[in-house]
């Protein structure tokens, strides 16, 4: 009861944006369900640099900002923070992706190594998924073509992430891949259903009230006779048997032991990396494309550069790394259309004391504003302009040898991808992919809004932002 209270006493020393009394804070969480960018901007505002809190139904989540607080988190250890256990919870992953995936990641591991590794070999393969993969979702026509945008560009970038997952044939199997697309849905939903339970019955309420367990036996269908294969010829042939694939289920069977090596397992884990890889790549690349429509005086330049690297190396992982201009693009998109308010979501496992003295007690959990962060003066000039060669122009006045502003570089003030221990490790894939697509659609489509109209809004779900998955973009063949 002693700790409680001085927990307690911790947590109102935080400032709260909203009502903070134990019943009026329930209005205020009602309000941040709707409106919580708004009062994370608001928090910014109020306690630049500082910590602040905001309601939810069941639990407080505190709000940090400015460069310093995220330098702590960044350098945080993992016995005092924990991001799985506070992404945990906002998924339930313990009953939506399993047991064996939450308490065990060690697929993670694989993205950061192996998988990032393969990119130089086989972005061959990525890059002919997404020539054909454009040929088929978006024919390059001479009249303009209404294309609806996010929906499009997810089962493009599904087939296209899978190449180099699962390879030929399965990434382009439609079902395999609105599984895919759909699971991540599920998940999400399934998390707010089983929240609503308490923890003794929440086992439950994932297999009863969920698809999730029926997304598993959907793909346990399609994974089952790769994986067994694989098991057959490393049976007969030992682990490095001849023409083995250069792929993430070589890449798991390569280390995984025991249990790990069930079909159900695996097939856990292939279904725990597209939910990670497709939502988010494809909703970077849907806004992408909307600031190419928007902003079409980019172009000319995307083009000349993209032409120019090609004609002296061809296009290559190697050759993408040097279009600096299309790296500033799309990470000036995230900047301005990143996929929400808050990032580097952490559980505190001990009370945590930030520089500025700020104490989060242990149990409670801890976010970034990174949107206010990204509109921030103090961060970067003009921030409400898009300037889609802002990183590039940074990068021109950089040292040799250092390239702290292309765009899988973590950075205190840009948290797409979040920072420290648990930054996004398949930032070197997606960055790579999402470059690939729009050297593609720059070099052979032009892109426009109907009615030459302006960027749409987004959705906002909470802190989460989506894409307004309801609008068109036109393609039409090249023509200047
Ligand atoms: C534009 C696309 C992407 C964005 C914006 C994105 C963003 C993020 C963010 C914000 C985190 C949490 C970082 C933190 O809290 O510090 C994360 C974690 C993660 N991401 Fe990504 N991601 C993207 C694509 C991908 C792809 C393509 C993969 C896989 C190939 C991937 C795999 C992961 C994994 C496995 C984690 C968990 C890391 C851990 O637990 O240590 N992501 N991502």
């Amino acid at each position: 009861i002693y700790k409680a209270c001085v927990a307690r006493i911790e947590l109102d020393k935080i400032p709260t944006v909203g009502p903070s009394g134990i019943l009026t804070s329930y209005i205020g969480a009602f309000r941040a369900f709707w409106h919580s960018r708004e009062m994370i901007l608001e928090g910014y505002d109020k306690y630049r640099g500082g910590a602040f809190k905001i309601p939810g139904l069941f639990r407080w989540t505190v709000v940090v900002g400015g460069k310093q607080m995220v330098d702590d988190l960044r350098k945080a250890k993992d016995d005092q923070i924990s991001f799985m256990e506070a992404v945990g919870e906002s998924i339930q992953a313990e009953h939506t992706m399993g047991r064996e995936v939450h308490h065990d990641p060690y697929h993670i591991g694989i993205v950061r190594s192996a998988l990032t590794r393969s990119l130089v070999e086989r972005f061959p393969d990525v890059q002919d998924e997404i020539v054909t993969a454009f040929s088929e979702h978006i024919p390059a026509t001479e009249e303009w073509t209404s294309v609806l945008a996010l929906p499009t560009v997810m089962k493009i970038v599904c087939r296209t992430s899978n190449r180099l997952f699962v390879g030929l044939p399965l990434c382009r199997n439609p079902d395999y891949r609105s599984l895919n697309i759909e699971f991540t849905i599920y998940v999400m939903k399934a998390a707010h259903i089983i929240n609503l339970f308490p923890n003794i019955l929440k086992p439950i309420a994932g297999r009863v009230f969920t698809s999730v367990p029926a997304s598993i036996k959907r793909a346990t269908r399609h994974l089952r006779p790769i994986i067994e294969e694989r098991l057959l010829q490393e049976e007969k042939h030992g682990k490095d048997w001849p023409e083995k694939p250069n792929d993430y289920i070589t890449w798991l069977l390569d280390v995984a032991e025991g249990p790990q090596r069930t079909i159900r397992d695996l097939t856990l884990r292939v279904l725990a990396l597209n939910f990670a890889a497709i939502h988010t790549t494809s909703m970077a690349f849907t806004q992408v494309l909307f600031d190419l429509a928007a902003y079409p005086y980019h172009v000319p330049a995307l083009r000349e550069e993209v032409e120019a690297v090609i004609k002296e190396e061809g296009l290559t992982k190697m050759s993408l790394h040097k279009m600096r201009k299309l790296d500033s693009f799309i990470k000036e998109s995230q900047r301005l259309g990143g996929n929400g308010a808050l990032s580097m979501e952490r559980r505190m496992l001990q009370d945590f004391t930030f520089s500025d003295g700020t104490v989060v007690p242990k149990g409670h959990t801890v976010a970034v504003a990174n949107l206010p962060m990204h509109l921030d003066e103090e961060n970067y000039s003009d921030p409400d302009k898009f300037d889609g060669f802002r990183f590039a122009h940074l990068r021109d006045s950089e040292v040799e040898g250092f390239s702290k502003h292309q765009m899988v570089s973590l950075g205190l003030d840009y948290i797409v991808f979040g920072n420290g221990r648990h930054a996004c490790p398949g930032r070197f894939f997606a960055v790579n992919e999402l470059k690939a697509l729009l050297a593609h659609v720059v070099l052979n489509y032009d892109v426009a809004f109907e009615n030459n109209g302006g960027r749409p809004a987004d959705r906002w779900y909470g802190h989460i932002r989506v894409p307004d998955p309801t609008v068109s973009v036109m393609f039409r063949k090249r023509r200047s």
